[in-house]
């Protein structure tokens, strides 16, 4: 069967040094004024580029300082294919050099005028709900940028962990073996499941480094890339600094560079209709158009605002969906184009628990499953306020003396009501587009063409609670569903027997006896809403079952396998699992994947006991 490929392209590959090459982020952002070129970055000192405060601008100038002896030991072939790059690319020992941080392939010091020098971004962030300073890329440097010809689509490629910058403040700049695996593993399964992701092309191990984390640990790198790496906190930070001059350049990068354009945002949705949440919306609104009158004016920074809330919007339901947690959803940990972004102690749920949170030190439950998408939208409400002047000032954001000096006194009241409304019903809007994806994602998840009011209710939810009443594991029920034909649900002693699928293969017949009944009954229901969305037959059936095996993955990278996984690879020097594993993370749907029949089926079956819904600490 056909994996799931939603990004992927065919035409035209290159080799590293064929790929085109940009850098519009550094040429169209304010540098730190410290370092304004690669020549001045580049003759300091790497001490001299430690840690400090930087003022007023988007990034600095930093080159990366690899350490040990490299080993590749992974590359993605999908992100090879999604880059443009040629596959036998990847065995050069260029590629090798490259994806170290051995070697900038886009800068010769004797020409320091001419190339792209790597840079690190600042941004700052709310952290756990409070204002935690300027963070920014303490372990990554972004080399270049890269416009693949055949999609269109331009990746920022950069390196996490190798070495110091500015934004390292108290630490070391590298990552260790554990942390990288997992951001390896986890970032190209959730492009491979269509999730918005940041995506990872190669892992590479720093043999000999040594990492002090609570143990002494083999350091790596991991090379990886986004359409753009700026966060909510990149805003929060200009807001906190008062540089309206940055913060006003920045929305402008954002929406040409990073959405493609102002035309491309989203329109204003009629009054009430926040229901109606895409056939309502339209695109190309021109630049200096301000739609509605008065207070309600929306100028193109509204626009803006409302593109970056829909993406997150559509990207938390599929993380609800799909029973993904992040795990620290701060605001530096939050995407301006609702991406996935940031693998610390992110998990899937095993079986299904609202309240469960990966974090071990997440005490108040604050990023948990069922907390995820209001987090969101109080991250949103953060940028919300950064945004807030720009979005205020309705038809006057061009006036002079309002780009000039600020805010006049007899504007303050009208703009802060006019923003305090955008966000309000910036709010509806938010619930409405994730409710919508999140009910169309569960619908196809169930297997059914069309959604019908009473779904949500009869269908979804007691489902859900089925699941979370009796431990039982949420990526089995849907796979398992998937393969169930209706003519093995005609009679209740049938259903109660195909009730035992869903639980795990040590349960035994006593503790499942009274949940049977109710599972059994839910079945009943889900046959008749499917017969009347596909009808019958073997040909219906055999469509509506690969349709469901299309979106519900078999394979999902738990906590516990990445454990397993690096395990073997650090302490057991198994390497070979880890191209196994990519296997199965970038083809999830399959049945089977030829890689070791034994190992498949412990991966994609029962949780082994005292190995589920497991934590996992910050420290990376
Ligand atoms: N070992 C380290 N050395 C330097 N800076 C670090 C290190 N670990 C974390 N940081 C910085 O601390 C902040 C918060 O860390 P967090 O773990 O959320 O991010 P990260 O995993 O390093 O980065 P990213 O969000 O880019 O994946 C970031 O600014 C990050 O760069």
């Amino acid at each position: 069967m056909a994996h799931l490929d939603t990004n992927s392209s065919d035409g035209e590959r290159h080799t590293l040094q064929s790929l085109p090459k940009s850098n519009v982020f550094t040429q169209m952002l304010p540098a730190d004024a410290a370092f304004p070129t690669p020549k001045d970055s580049h003759d300091t000192p790497r001490q001299t580029l430690g840690p400090r405060m930087v003022k007023s601008a988007l990034f600095t100038y930093v080159r990366p300082d690899s350490q040990g002896e490299p080993e590749l030991l992974a590359v993605s072939q999908r992100a090879l294919q999604d880059i443009g790059l040629n596959e036998e690319e990847a065995e050069t020992e260029e590629f090798k050099d490259f994806v170290s941080g051995k070697k900038i392939l886009t800068w010769d010091a004797s020409k320091p005028d001419e190339g792209i020098y790597p840079w690190a971004q600042c941004y700052g962030g709310y952290q756990f709900g409070q204002w935690a300073g300027q963070l920014g890329d303490g372990r990554a440097i972004s080399l270049f940028e890269s416009t693949n010809p055949a999609t269109g689509t331009r990746y920022e490629i950069q390196l996490k962990g190798a070495g110091r910058t500015p934004y390292s403040r108290f630490a070391d700049g590298r990552a260790v073996l554990r942390s990288s695996i997992r951001e390896f593993v986890v970032s190209e399964y959730l492009n491979a499941i269509g999730i918005p992701s940041t995506r990872a092309l190669a892992l590479t191990l720093n043999s000999g480094s040594k990492i002090m984390r609570e143990r002494v640990e083999p350091g790596a790198i991991v090379t990886r890339f986004a359409q753009s790496w700026i966060r909510f906190g990149t805003f929060d930070l200009q807001r906190i600094r008062g540089d309206r001059e940055t913060l006003r350049t920045l929305a402008d990068y954002t929406a040409e560079h990073v959405y493609g354009g102002w035309d491309k945002l989203p329109s204003k949705l009629p009054a009430g209709d926040a229901k109606d949440v895409h056939s309502q919306i339209q695109t190309g609104v021109t630049k200096d158009t301000t739609e509605a009158e008065g207070v309600e004016e929306e100028n193109r920074y509204v626009r803006l605002y409302r593109a970056i809330l829909r993406r997150n919007a559509e990207t938390v339901a599929k993380w609800q969906a799909y029973g993904f947690m992040n795990g620290v959803l701060n605001t530096d940990n939050t995407s301006i184009l609702g991406l996935s972004i940031d693998f610390g102690p992110f998990a899937f749920l095993d079986t299904f628990d609202p309240t469960y949170t990966p974090n071990h030190d997440d005490h108040m439950l604050r990023y948990s499953y069922r907390n995820q998408p209001t987090i969101i939208w109080w991250n949103l409400v953060r940028l919300g306020e950064a945004l807030g002047e720009l979005m205020g000032a309705g038809s006057k954001v061009d006036d002079s003396v309002f780009v000039d000096k600020g805010v006049t006194q007899d504007q303050a009241d009208e703009l802060v009501k006019r923003a305090e409304g955008v966000i309000d019903r910036c709010g509806d809007e938010y619930k409405a587009v994730f409710l919508a994806e999140y009910k169309r994602l569960m619908t196809v998840r169930l297997g059914l063409k069309k959604q019908k009011d009473s779904d949500f209710e009869v269908l979804m939810s007691e489902l859900l609670d089925c699941l979370e009443a009796f431990e039982l594991d949420f990526h089995h029920a849907f796979r398992r569903l998937s393969g169930i034909a209706l003519e093995e649900l005609e009679t209740e002693e049938q259903r109660r027997d195909i009730a035992g699928r869903f639980f795990r293969a040590d349960n035994t017949p006593r503790q499942e006896s009274d949940s049977r009944e109710r599972i059994g009954k839910w079945l009943e229901k889900w046959s008749a809403r499917v017969k009347e969305d596909w009808g019958t037959g073997s040909d219906a059936e055999a469509e509506r079952q690969s349709a469901m095996h299309a979106i519900n993955p078999r394979f999902v990278p738990r906590s516990w396998i990445l454990d397993e996984v690096i395990d073997r690879v650090e302490k057991k020097h198994q390497r070979d699992i880890l191209p196994k594993i990519m296997k199965l993370a970038l083809n999830p749907f399959q049945e089977s994947w030829d890689v070791d029949a034994d190992e498949e089926e412990r991966f994609c079956g029962d949780v082994p006991k005292y190995k589920g819904m497991m934590q996992c600490s910050c420290s990376s």
